[in-house]
């Protein structure tokens, strides 16, 4: 059976934190489903991690349905979020209900799009039209020119208020996820208590109600500096296999991210 929304919303509601991985293709969704990742995140990361390029900006709908559908033939257990790339839901609701469905038919049980309460308009047409959508607030790689690099977000009382603000507008709309991504601990951790929706953090300290990782940086395969965010979880052990399922092992326990992960 399918991990669902209600049964991720039960998970946070209850303190069991959620799993989740970034994944791009068939063979490393079922080996994850075997793992016991509950969410799948079809990341436009993969911009970076498997095209080499510097950003996420130049990823294409058609990239992230080719990817979705790959994703979608080897997992059948996770849930599947699908990233909307650059430039597919700005322009406004219609523009993002249109590849929305897109991803949708490709295998997605939920799209994730950047932004908070701009985004608010765009997230309610969606789900009042049936799809279910992830928030992601925080540093959103998307707009990485606009922030100036991938630096933290949040810091300072304004800018912690406005996260704060974006994540309820996310939530009112009708979000039924929200990424926080390089945010301090302490902001995500009060984010998360204002919230009835889970939060899936990266580089956004241990008290998201889960966790979420780029694939290729848990097995210590991306080229160039890692995030403080990152770990390498396959670093003394043997398989990929057991690199994962200590990855899910210690989100669940709550042991990571550990405090050198966080800001
Ligand atoms: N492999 C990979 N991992 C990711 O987490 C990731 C991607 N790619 N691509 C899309 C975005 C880009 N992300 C990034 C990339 C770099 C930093 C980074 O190096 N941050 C520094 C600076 C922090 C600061 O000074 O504010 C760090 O030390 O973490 C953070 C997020 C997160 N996402
Ligand atoms: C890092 C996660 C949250 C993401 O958006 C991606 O992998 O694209
Ligand atoms: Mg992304």
């Amino acid at each position: 059976m399918r991990v669902t929304l209600s049964n991720l919303q039960k998970m946070a509601g209850s303190g069991e934190k959620i799993a989740v991985l970034t994944c791009y293709d068939a063979s490393f969704a079922t080996l994850l489903e075997n793992a016991g990742v509950d969410v799948l995140l079809v990341g436009d990361s993969l911009g970076m991690v498997v095209q080499g390029e510097e950003t996420t900006l130049p990823v294409s709908m058609d990239d992230m349905v080719y990817h979705t559908r790959c994703v979608g033939h080897g997992a059948k257990k996770p849930f599947v979020v699908a990233d909307m790339p650059f430039g597919s839901y700005q322009q406004g609701p219609a523009q993002a209900m249109r590849n929305a469905a897109k991803l949708m038919a490709a295998g997605a049980q939920m799209v994730k799009l950047e932004g908070g309460a701009a985004m608010a308009k765009t997230v309610a047409f969606l789900v009042e039209r049936g799809i279910p959508v992830c928030g992601h607030v925080g540093l959103t790689p998307q707009s990485v020119h606009q922030l100036g690099g991938y630096k933290v977000q949040g810091k300072g009382d304004a800018a912690a208020q406005k996260v704060i603000e974006d994540a309820l507008a996310l939530q009112q709309a009708g979000a039924g996820l929200l990424v926080l991504e390089a945010i301090p601990a302490a902001l995500a951790q009060q984010v998360t208590q204002q919230l009835t929706i889970p939060t899936i953090g990266i580089g956004a300290g241990p008290d998201c109600a889960g966790q979420v990782l780029v694939l290729y940086d848990l097995l210590g395969i991306y080229p160039g500096k890692p995030p403080r965010f990152a770990k390498n979880f396959l670093a003394g052990t043997d398989s990929i296999q057991e690199a994962v399922k200590n990855y899910v092992r210690a989100v669940k326990d709550g042991l990571f991210p550990a405090s050198e992960h966080c800001f």
